[in-house]
């Protein structure tokens, strides 16, 4: 660490080196940090504890006229689990390091996802609450926890709950990603999640026998067909522009993660399953989806199961005289940024805050990074972070100053 660091890089690092890290995250402690920096940039702050041992941090901003809808900036504070063993720095001890032209990285993982977004939106009150500023909306920051697993005890019911209802949200800003390129990519829906099991159960025997009605032989099919539907759904892509991060919303990805079954090798299974990370594009019918993935399993004589089934995303139309997409897209312009419309092919909590019947928009106005969400080695360009303060500053402003 050298004397010139910056006291929003320190407070940035601090973030990270807390172990919010699945599957024992420190939230204790997480919370502890957001609150001990609500207190000193002087925000209102309170924590909703739906579910034991799983805060969510509610940090406000106050507007002059709190009954106009507020403005949501949400972040996740869990990460993913890492492979230390491949990272050239410990994951979390937010390492600074400098680089060829005199910029750092800082390494951690969660730096980009998402750390980087909460800290900033912290960094921005921070501004504003020195300026003395004050806006016409009530501005929320949420910090919530298990997004990373499907949000089962996050926002998935925070926003059916009682204090997310009286937050009285009108527009959310959420997740992005940092871009790879010049552009800015902004995330108005998303592909739906579907992690799905395929078990099938068969006649089992010696393993030098031409057993009949194998599980196996049960199996297979949905194996090849699910991934003639990747090859497919792969060709489309290259079709449309060729593989690029952030343009694969437009079709449905399938990944076999998980097979399992077998005992030993001379004796036929008598249970065996696949499991597969699918992401189905908003393009498509999700019931229909569901649908033919129950039939392709009741067809080859399978078991199916869901370990998680979203509802139907809500990609909330937002026209381009949306008065709060204005405000993005000018923020953006006035950053010289380019603004580029994207469906968002993870997840992210901001389909949550869709099905409460509320818009919002993933984004992130970092450019020019590796994408290492989830990666090794995962860091973020410190002169990237520290352009993105006055970004948030501004949007805040003007999505909190937009009149009725
Ligand atoms: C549906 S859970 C989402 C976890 C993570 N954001 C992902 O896209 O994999
Ligand atoms: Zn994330
Ligand atoms: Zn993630």
């Amino acid at each position: 660490m050298t004397i010139s660091e910056p006291a929003s890089v320190t407070r940035f690092r601090d973030y990270v080196k807390i172990e919010t890290v699945h599957p024992t995250p420190d939230y204790a402690k997480c919370t502890e940090f957001l609150i001990a920096q609500a207190e000193e940039i002087g925000l209102g702050h309170q924590v909703v504890e739906l579910v034991k041992g799983k805060p969510v941090v509610i940090l406000k901003l106050e507007g002059s006229d709190p009954s106009l809808p507020a403005i949501l900036l949400n972040s996740h504070t869990d990460v993913v689990p890492v492979y230390r063993e491949k990272w050239d720095y410990d994951p979390f001890a937010a390492t600074r390091v400098e680089v060829e032209n005199g910029d750092h990285r800082i390494y951690g993982r969660g730096t980009q996802d998402m750390k980087v977004t909460g800290s900033l939106y912290l960094e921005a009150f921070r501004q504003i609450k020195a300026s003395g500023k004050k806006f016409l909306r009530n501005v929320y920051s949420t910090f919530v926890p298990d997004e990373e697993i499907y949000s089962i005890e996050g926002m998935m019911p925070f926003s059916k709950s009682q204090e997310f209802k009286d937050l009285n949200i009108g527009f959310g800003i959420d997740e992005g990603g940092p871009s790879i390129n010049e552009n800015t990519y902004y995330f108005t829906s998303e592909r739906t999640t579907c992690p799905v099991t395929f078990t099938a159960h068969g006649n089992t025997g010696h393993g030098s026998q031409f057993i009949e009605g194998t599980a196996i032989e049960k199996l297979l099919p949905i194996i090849n067909e699910l991934m003639l539907l990747r090859e497919t759904q792969l060709s489309k892509l290259k079709k449309i522009g060729g593989i690029m991060l952030f343009n694969q919303g437009q079709v449905t990805s399938v990944n076999l993660t998980m097979l399992e079954g077998g005992k030993q090798p001379n004796v036929v299974p008598a249970t065996f399953s696949a499991t597969f990370d699918i992401r189905i594009t908003p393009l498509l019918d999700l019931a229909e989806f569901y649908k033919y993935l129950e039939d392709l399993a009741e067809k080859n004589e399978c078991d199916i199961e869901f370990h998680y089934r979203d509802e139907p995303n809500k990609s909330l139309k937002i026209t381009e005289t949306n008065p709060f997409m204005v405000e993005i897209k000018s923020a953006c312009s006035k950053h010289g940024l380019n603004p580029v419309e994207m469906v968002m092919p993870a997840a992210t909590d901001a389909r949550f805050v869709r099905q409460a019947g509320i818009q919002a928009v993933g984004i992130n106005p970092m450019i020019n990074h590796k994408l290492l969400a989830h990666d090794h080695n995962e860091y973020i360009i410190e002169s990237e972070y520290i352009k993105s303060i006055p970004f948030y500053t501004d949007l805040i402003e003007r999505l909190a100053s937009v009149p009725n």
